[in-house]
């Protein structure tokens, strides 16, 4: 009993990664699966994918280390967030593709419902906004859209989940329909200040309560994966949504410490403590955790497109073959060109949350080319934390001097992140692990099997591999930024 196995389930890929018992990675299996994009602004995964992506990287990690269940004191599980499934209790089948949390087709009913007056509500109660990446419009697309599916629905017969209750479902036979406070704080029908799902919520959107699983603490007992699963019985023990697990890992604990997470999109999230920060800068307001029945509260600020913007260069543009060489091309980009690149592609996140602004990019001329494009995406992404950032300092004076936290596979560029410091004027702090998303659902699963230690000492492992400190000249930074501003009103009036 001396290992946990963490179970990472991404947007793109599944994951599954054990841990010793002190706390050190030993084995790491992933797999990829499938993206559907059925229309314009959609995008789907296939349930079982999911599920059968998730089954073989467990069984396959603990193959590569060797390792049988008597092993593993438990699993925790952490996953993409807000992404909405609906499946026939009976039978276990989902009664359509999972949406996932990118997805914009609710985003007519979204107006409709803010027309209607109903944004003030939502906000007061789940500390979001009327947005069409929460899961509650995607639940009432799919009883509005399969036939039959609302009777169904107000029979009790269906059941709704978000990832980690969809994975839970299947490791335990179909013996449990539960999630935990971070992922039911992503849905939109979660009342975050009373902890309770909410019947206000549920009547706006018309989904019948009996449909949501039951909220439980992200250390607790979430039933047993099945013995013919991995040859005997394992209990899942800790569960947080992606975002909500780095910055556990993170060990963000106290009030005032924030972490960055690059990966496809940046989610950057502020500890508030106890207390439910409301924004009045367009930033979310969500549960960090909740561990003994106690609910922490943060500020999320979330981007939709980071890393994105790399993987634009390679795949559409095609001026690179590989992330790693944004790098060099930065350093050699001609310092009298400041190229500046919105990377809109599908609308801005926090805190603009414009739907239908798309990518723009200025200053460009003759002489723009390959390491122009490559440094100014790099820079997209450090102008749009200190957005964040911006806002969060705004909203609450709780902030405090701590440097950023970062981590994610974008967090790896040096030279990123020595732009994210200089623009933002602050120390950017990168640990020596990086897959903190992993390691956050790991401690949670462990401190509850009682294999890793209390908050306060898991936070001392906490180990830094550098700081970034601002170099920037205070002139040029300000007239960066400014440039940055300038482009993004230009961006949404265009
Ligand atoms: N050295 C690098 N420089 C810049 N971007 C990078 C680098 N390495 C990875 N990335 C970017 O990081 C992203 C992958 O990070 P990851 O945390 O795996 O994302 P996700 O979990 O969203 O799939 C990709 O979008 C990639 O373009
Ligand atoms: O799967 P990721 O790492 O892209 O994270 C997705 C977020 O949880 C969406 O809110």
């Amino acid at each position: 009993m001396s290992h946990i196995l963490a179970i990472d389930q991404g947007t793109t890929s599944s994951r599954a990664i054990l841990f010793d018992a002190d706390l050190k990675i030993t084995a790491v299996a992933q797999e990829e699966f499938e993206q559907h994009y059925p229309d314009s602004g959609w995008v789907e995964h296939d349930c079982s994918d999911l599920w059968s992506t998730t089954a073989a990287t467990c069984r396959a990690v603990m193959e590569k280390a060797g390792l049988g269940p008597s092993d593993i004191a438990g699993i925790g599980i952490t996953n993409q967030r807000e992404t909405t499934l609906v499946w026939d209790r009976k039978t276990g089948q989902p009664i359509h593709n999972a949406i996932v949390w990118q997805d914009r087709r609710t985003s007519e009913f979204c107006k409709k419902l803010k027309a209607d007056g109903h944004e003030e509500t939502v906000t007061q109660k789940t500390g979001l906004l009327l947005d069409p990446y929460f899961s509650a419009t995607k639940v009432a697309w799919i009883l509005d859209q399969v036939e039959g599916a609302r009777d169904r629905a107000e029979a009790g017969e269906l059941a709704f989940g978000t990832v980690d209750t969809w994975l839970i479902w299947k490791m335990t036979g179909g013996r449990e329909h539960v999630t935990d406070a971070t992922n039911a704080a992503r849905t939109m029908l979660y009342d975050i200040s009373k902890g309770c799902w909410s019947s206000t919520m549920c009547k706006m959107l018309g989904i019948p309560m009996s449909m949501l699983p039951e909220v439980k603490d992200c250390a607790a007992d979430f039933g047993m994966a099945r013995a013919d699963l991995f040859g005997a019985e394992i209990p899942i023990l800790g569960v947080a949504g992606d975002q909500q697990a780095a910055t556990i890992g993170q060990a963000c604990f106290r009030p005032g410490m924030f972490k960055s997470t690059y990966g496809t999109g940046c989610f950057a999230l502020l500890n508030t403590g106890d207390e439910l920060v409301r924004s009045n800068n367009r930033l979310l307001t969500t549960i960090a955790y909740q561990l003994d029945g106690k609910r922490t509260y943060a500020l999320e600020g979330s981007i939709f497109i980071a890393g994105a913007v790399v993987q634009w260069l390679r795949d559409g543009l095609q001026i690179i073959r590989d992330a790693k060489q944004t790098q060099p091309l930065a350093e050699s980009a001609d310092e009298s060109q400041e190229l500046t690149l919105v990377p809109a592609f599908t609308g801005l996140g926090a805190p603009y949350w414009n739907a239908e602004c798309r990518g723009a990019v200025f200053g460009l001329t003759r002489n723009s080319g390959p390491a122009e494009f490559a440094r100014a995406a790099l820079e997209s992404v450090g102008f749009q934390t200190r957005d964040l950032l911006e806002a969060m300092h705004a909203d609450w004076s709780g902030a405090d001097d701590t440097a950023l936290r970062v981590d994610g596979g974008m967090s790896a560029s040096d030279w990123a992140m020595q732009f994210l410091a200089d623009i933002t004027d602050a120390p950017v702090d990168r640990p020596e692990v990086l897959e903190t998303t992993a390691m956050g659902a790991a401690w949670l699963a462990g401190q509850r099997a009682g294999i890793y230690p209390v908050m306060e000492e898991f936070a001392k492992g906490w180990k830094l591999e550098r700081t970034f400190e601002p170099k920037m000249a205070d002139d040029m930074r300000n007239r960066r930024y400014k440039a940055w501003k300038r482009a993004v009103a230009a961006a949404q009036d265009y």
